[in-house]
């Protein structure tokens, strides 16, 4: 087992880089498949778990995926298996993404039902109301949703209930190939959807109106490899600026697009921290006096869910009441538990966290309940008194590339440990036992 064990005290100084999108380049890499001609290359990928994942999907379809550094190379052009089965839905639910590719250019797809996970039920209705809307014929059985359509996807008009990002992605990638135009209203609008989006269009696709509320896609015959950047991480940066502010210290945050960040920057602002921006960085100096703020998360350009637990980590910190509302995922509060753990006063009303600060936070041995929460939980060690340990890294390593390395070039004590030998283990008691 691998644990994570960070030492508070120290101030976070000097300068970090993010790099690609998880959340723009695993829609990219499914969007892939759709290539019949021609390789596609990617620029700015994340080495991350989650990419790996795909990565395997796509191999398993026949397509050939070649990794070196930070570039992927893909060629989809033979022909392939339409089939993803349960073991990489259940590691990572973005596998559902190749769904809309590979129906819109084979026809068919089958894919394992995505199940709940720890933040919510995730169910997919959407996307296969979309489907249905443009011809396709939907099985939900043994565990698997199937698609079929007789001959090819026809243009629809979409209205979504809530501006998924998943429908959005795989209903927008469906009708880059479908028969005439199709118009997908109530979508979402994060910059991740820009990017599939350019990313389409380079590839021969036409889509209009990425980032708005309705997007409208001229279906093509065929569409071809090309090259493509990902987008810088905003989750990323934002969990950087956070953990500055945090520690009192001064960062600048490079690869961070502030107006990805908009809604970030605000309540930071609000709270005391100064925030300096550039084209492409940020510049987060802390300050010792922060003040409570209430956040809701919501759909872009709203608060991103994905920064939740990392701000609730900032609001425990702060002098006075903050109330967190958590409105996009209905279970996204398995954290506070923890951060109880380590002295927070913090409880769950409904919808909301009410946060009570400044806490004096102690290091405990805490498990991270998902990606977000492992990052929010080593952040809020860099603040508590004594060592925190935490663990179930395995959701860290889905979407964060050399966490802790980055926050100990940053002036953190923090380091990895893999559980081997009893030795490891004393290390952690002993000094569990001396903080506690
Ligand atoms: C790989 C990726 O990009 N993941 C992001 C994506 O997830 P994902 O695409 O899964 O998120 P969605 O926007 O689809 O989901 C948001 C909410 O809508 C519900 N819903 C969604 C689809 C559907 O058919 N029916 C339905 O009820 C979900 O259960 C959830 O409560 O957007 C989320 C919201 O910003 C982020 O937290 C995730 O990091
Ligand atoms: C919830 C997240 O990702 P996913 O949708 O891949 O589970 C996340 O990135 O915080």
């Amino acid at each position: 087992m691998e644990k994570i064990i960070v030492s508070g005290g120290n101030q976070l100084r000097g300068t970090v880089k993010v790099e690609g999108a998880k959340n723009a380049v695993l829609p990219v890499i499914a969007a892939s498949i759709m290539a019949s001609e021609g390789k596609s290359t990617l620029n700015q990928v994340p080495d991350l778990a989650d990419v790996d994942t795909i990565s395997e999907v796509l191999r398993y379809m026949n397509i050939n995926i070649f990794k070196s550094e930070n570039q992927l190379t893909i060629d989809a052009s033979s022909q392939l298996k339409t089939e993803t089965p349960f073991e990489y839905v259940r590691k990572m639910r973005a596998s559902v993404l190749v769904l809309g590719p590979l129906l819109a250019r084979f026809g068919h797809a089958k894919v394992a039902m995505p199940g709940g996970c720890a933040i919510g039920s995730r169910p997919i209705d959407q996307h296969l109301k979309g489907f249905e809307a443009m011809g396709a014929k939907i099985h939900v059985g043994n565990g698997y949703v199937e698609a079929f359509v007789p001959e090819k996807l026809v243009g629809a008009r979409i209205y979504l209930d809530f501006p998924s990002v998943g429908a959005t992605e795989n209903l927008m990638m469906a009708a880059a190939l479908a028969e005439g135009t199709t118009v997908i209203e109530n979508c979402a609008r994060e910059p991740e959807i820009v990017d599939l989006a350019n990313y389409i269009n380079q590839m021969g696709g036409k889509i209009v109106g990425a980032g708005t509320e309705t997007i409208r896609i001229e279906g093509v015959p065929t569409l071809k490899g090309v090259e493509h950047t990902i987008i810088p991480d905003r989750i990323e940066a934002g969990t950087f600026m956070v953990a500055a502010a945090m520690t009192g210290g001064d960062v600048i945050v490079e690869g961070a697009i502030p107006d990805h960040l908009r809604s970030l920057i605000a309540k930071m602002r609000e709270m005391g921290v100064k925030i300096e921006e550039y084209e492409n960085s940020v510049r987060v100096v802390g300050n010792g006096n922060l003040k409570g703020v209430d956040i809701k998360t919501l759909p872009y350009p709203g608060f991103p869910t994905d920064l939740q637990s990392q701000f609730m980590a900032l609001a425990m910190k702060a002098k006075g009441t903050s109330v967190i509302t958590e409105t996009v995922f209905e279970n996204r509060f398995m954290h506070v538990e923890e951060f109880r753990r380590m002295n927070a006063v913090a409880k769950i009303e409904g919808r909301s966290a009410i946060i009570e600060g400044p806490s004096e936070l102690q290091g405990a041995e805490v498990a991270a309940t998902d990606l977000r929460a492992a990052a929010a939980l080593i952040i809020a060690g860099l603040v508590a008194e004594g060592r925190t340990v935490v663990t179930e890294l395995k959701h860290l390593d889905r979407g964060y590339v050399k966490f802790e390395d980055k926050l100990r070039e940053l002036g953190a004590d923090i380091e990895r440990v893999i559980e081997e030998s009893k030795e490891v283990d004393q290390v952690v008691n002993d000094s569990m036992a001396q903080s506690s």
